[in-house]
């Protein structure tokens, strides 16, 4: 298959330029130039089949005549050996977890595919690649892990300083070996548009081969679309109609849910759940895309002003704002709206949930007042413990420390602290 650029000046490439290129020439995000609906049948049998199945039917078509069937089967294999349940919170709401991996949030399966395939085109061309990638949190954590000691990769994270949990910043700051972490004196949108200019620098390309492992890149973002694919094989027997309340930042995450739906798995809606930074819910308002500054909130890692992936859910649906509409609602929360919802969730279920699917479970009350026929399932984007003091005090409650986070405690962070755009390429050029 073809990807073409959003902003249609560049030419189309397979899907091993496009996760190399990251963005297109042009800076336009990447985008299929087909999406094949799977046959019914599948959707009908989902029960029958094993998540690594699954997973295989629904990508195989983005990385066909790149990918051979076999390598993308053990690819799978690796990257899915963890558990995504779906967890019942009230009779009409379940909880899709997404944090048994590696590094406790959702990014680690596209993280840890995009190395697989870079791992994989590396063989044949030898050539060394640098990965960029801006974090607000989890991201970070998940692309390290999943880059750490692969040969020919080097892997350089842009975080903001001061604006991430001590959990996080652990996870990215301690590695070493490949991994190298940039401390921004800014906001994860201004780490966002270095990694962006990076790509655009003729200084820079000239001296090294750039990519970008947020979900930008294709082989990052479309394999997140296997959790709505998970999570109806589990709920598909209740026999309602499933809407899916997503906590969204850079909307990358719910944009391949919105794919997931292209390929026929029947969702009645989606629900972009956002804090403060409410430049979606603001657009679905008034149909004006105005990006802002974010705003720092409980809920770090969805504190993106100007989300990168919007453009491709407007594109799906053709820039038809009220086909858009039928699909999509979007609600914004504060921080006492999450930390209320969080106290709510324990005292119905005595489950323990994080602030960004505290946010998801308020976006999908809001949409359920309307719609309480549906059963909804809101993403459990990140474990509690990565947000440990927020959630312990707010629910006054002492929570376990998992093997996967206690090895990371007593690290001691490296970071090199950069305030501007130089201050990065500085970095590049001498390294
Ligand atoms: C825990 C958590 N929840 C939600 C989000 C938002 O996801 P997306 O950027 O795909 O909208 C992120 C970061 O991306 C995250 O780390
Ligand atoms: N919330 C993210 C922000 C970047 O999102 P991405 O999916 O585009 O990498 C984070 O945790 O870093």
């Amino acid at each position: 298959m073809k990807f073409y650029s959003l902003n249609n000046t560049a030419p189309e490439v397979s899907f091993d330029t496009a996760v190399v290129n990251g963005i297109a020439p042009d800076k336009g995000l990447y985008f299929p130039e087909e999406i094949n609906p799977l046959p019914i049948s599948f959707f009908e049998n989902i029960e029958s089949f094993s998540n690594e199945e699954i997973a295989f039917k629904a990508i195989q078509q983005f990385v066909s005549g790149i990918v051979p069937n076999d390598v993308l089967k053990d690819i799978l294999k690796e990257v899915l050996d963890f558990d995504f349940p779906v967890v019942e919170i009230t009779p009409n709401i379940g909880t899709l977890e997404l944090f048994h991996g590696p590094t406790m949030a959702f990014k680690d399966v596209g993280a840890r595919f995009m190395a697989q395939c870079l791992g994989y085109f590396s063989r044949s061309t030898k050539n060394e690649v640098t990965v960029l990638v801006a974090t607000s949190g989890d991201t970070g954590g998940a692309v390290a892990n999943g880059f750490l000691g692969v040969e020919g990769v080097n892997v350089v994270i842009l975080y903001p300083s001061g604006k991430v949990s001590d959990i996080q910043e652990r996870q990215l700051t301690t590695l070493g070996k490949n991994i190298t972490a940039l401390e921004v004196d800014g906001t994860f949108d201004d780490c966002q548009a270095m990694v962006k200019n990076a790509f655009l620098d003729k200084e820079l390309l000239d001296e090294m081969k750039l990519t970008s492992a947020n979900s930008i890149n294709v082989a990052r973002w479309l394999p997140q679309l296997f959790y709505f694919l998970f999570a109806y094989k589990q709920v598909k027997s209740k026999g309602k109609e499933i809407v899916f309340s997503v906590p969204s930042g850079n909307f990358g995450n719910i944009c391949a849910g919105l794919v997931a739906q292209r390929l026929g798995m029947p969702v009645k809606h989606f629900i972009a759940s956002t804090n403060v930074n409410d430049t979606v819910p603001q657009f679905m308002l008034t149909k004006e895309y105005n990006p802002k500054p974010s705003t720092a909130t409980i809920s770090n890692a969805m504190d993106v002003g100007d989300p990168s992936n919007f453009i491709r859910i407007r594109h799906l649906f053709k820039d038809d704002f009220e086909a858009l509409k039928k699909n999509l609602s979007s609600y914004s929360f504060d921080d006492n709206n999450t930390k209320e919802a969080l106290k709510e969730i324990y005292n119905i279920s005595g489950y323990i949930a994080d602030p960004h699917g505290a946010v998801g479970y308020l976006g999908l009350k809001k949409y359920q007042q309307q719609h309480p026929e549906t059963y909804g399932i809101f993403l459990e984007t990140a474990h509690p413990v990565k947000f440990l003091d927020i959630v312990e005090e707010t629910l006054n409650e002492k929570l376990e420390i998992p093997a996967q986070i206690q090895k990371v405690m007593g690290k001691t962070k490296i970071s090199i602290k950069i305030s501007n755009y130089e201050g990065l390429k500085d970095f590049l050029l001498k390294s």
